[in-house]
């Protein structure tokens, strides 16, 4: 080893993600060491009570509630705290006083990536944030790092382990949403706010990150169109299941071709997936992403989304790859957004839709249906009755339409005096 002097790294927050972090430092301090080139100290782990329990055993003398006493003099300051405020503005003095950036926190990258990247870029320093999608999954740094030479078309993942989880075990188990978000809030997959899962918040954020890194263009959290998974409904699982089909949460960042030029598009909705799909096969509260690229292909990157260990395993990377360029020099590297893509909105996005809804049971009715959707240029692949008492269950499947065009066919439903509800609608993926 040189004898490069030890580089001072301040821990913020120690809750799971963060204890894992600092337990892993401390035990494997001597690897870390020899990867790096210099020794990482820990030089303090900033907290809220130094009484509180953690997961892993900590040593009190390292503990403080001084996180902007802790940032100052760093080098390098691993962010764990979660939310906006107080990580927004700590790492901010951080990146003004040059000190490198690892962050977990998909929120705060989300909403102020660029405010971050920018005073980053002031100083000569770094802002790394694998653990931000993905989890443990390796993502962020194909995107910017061994993508950088192709151009990428489509990212489609699932990239929020509590929802799959929920959705997964109201397939496999029959339970309910809230009994399984119980279950995953137990297992630590759910955010403090479990909103954020259920409600796709978390999972656009991610897109936002996603569609920004692969497109070079900066696409904000506010451009995101975001369904949760809070409309899925039983029916709705059972009637995926009798079509060979999976509901998913997916977050999907395209490319869309036009004659104007490209545009970006990036959106979190759940989607009928045929059982024998790659994706169909993530379960519990995996998380796997398939980017799609023009000379690359199809690539699919599977594991671990959340937990305390697998996530500090991703921080833990950025931070050795961050402390070895303070070691052998040489430029950082980031994201960036110089193709500056126009983003196009949701009504132009274009997919398969499969509407279910309950009708008046008498003739005539079903060409009515099917008539509202022909006025608006939707055409319908597939319709499916089942009689029922004095109404009637109608399921129909359109081939590929833009949303702007199914959203007139449900209002047009919605108007029509024959149609009791629409019970779901939900995009088929092929
Ligand atoms: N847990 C996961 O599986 C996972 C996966 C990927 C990313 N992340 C991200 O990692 C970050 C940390 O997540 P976590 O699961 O460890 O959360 P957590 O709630 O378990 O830990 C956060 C810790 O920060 C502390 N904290 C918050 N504000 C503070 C303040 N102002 N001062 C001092 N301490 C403060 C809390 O007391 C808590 O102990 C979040 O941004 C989260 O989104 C988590
Ligand atoms: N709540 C998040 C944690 C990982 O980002 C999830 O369920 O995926
Ligand atoms: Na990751």
């Amino acid at each position: 080893m040189n004898s490069y002097r030890s580089l001072r790294i301040a821990l913020l927050g120690a809750g799971s993600v963060g204890s894992q972090v600092a337990r892993l430092l401390l035990e494997q301090g001597d690897e870390f060491a020899a990867r790096v080139g210099a020794p990482l100290e820990l030089v303090g782990i900033g907290v809220r009570d130094i009484d509180a329990k953690r997961d892993a055993p900590l040593p009190r003398e390292l503990l403080t509630t001084d996180l902007a006493g802790l940032v100052a003099g760093a080098d390098i300051v691993v962010e764990l705290l979660g939310g906006i405020e107080p990580a927004r503005s700590l790492l901010l003095d951080a990146l003004a006083a040059g000190a490198d950036v690892v962050t977990a926190n998909k929120a705060l990258v989300a909403a102020h990536g660029p405010e971050l990247f920018d005073a980053a870029e002031i100083v000569g320093a770094q802002v790394a944030y694998e653990a931000a999608v993905g989890g443990a999954i390796p993502i962020i740094r194909p995107l910017e790092h061994s993508l950088a030479g192709d151009r990428v078309t489509r990212v489609m993942g699932i990239v929020n382990g509590t929802t799959n989880f929920i959705l997964d075990r109201m397939h496999t188990e029959g339970s309910s949403l809230a009994d399984a978000l119980a279950t995953a809030t137990e297992l630590g997959y759910a955010e403090a706010d479990p909103t954020a899962d259920i409600e796709g918040y978390d999972a656009a954020s991610k897109a936002t990150i996603l569609a920004s890194l692969a497109f070079h263009t900066e696409v904000p959290a506010t451009e995101v169109h975001r369904e949760g998974i809070t409309g899925v409904t039983d029916a709705m699982v059972a009637q995926a299941e009798r079509s060979g089909r999976v509901l998913k949460l997916v977050a999907i960042c395209e490319r869309l071709p036009g004659d104007a030029g490209d545009r970006v598009s990036a959106r979190v909705h759940p989607v009928s997936l045929p059982a024998t799909h790659p994706l169909a096969a993530v379960h519990e509260a995996m998380n796997a992403i398939f980017v799609t690229a023009e000379a690359a292909g199809d690539l699919m990157f599977y594991g671990a989304g959340a937990g305390g260990p697998e996530t500090a395993s991703a921080v833990l990377g950025d931070l050795v790859s961050i402390a070895r360029r303070h070691v052998a020099g040489g430029p950082g590297t980031a994201g960036s957004t110089h193709a500056n893509l126009p983003l196009a909105p949701f009504g132009d996005v274009v997919a398969r839709h499969e509407l279910a809804m309950s009708v008046t049971d008498r003739p005539g009715v079903l060409a009515a249906v099917a008539g509202l959707f022909s006025e608006q240029g939707v055409s319908v692949e597939s319709v499916r009755q089942d009689p029922g008492d004095g109404s009637a269950a109608l399921v129909l499947g359109t081939h590929a339409a833009s949303e702007a065009r199914i959203a007139a066919v449900l209002e047009a439903l919605e108007a029509h005096d024959d149609v009791e509800r629409i019970d779901s609608v939900i995009r088929l993926i092929d």
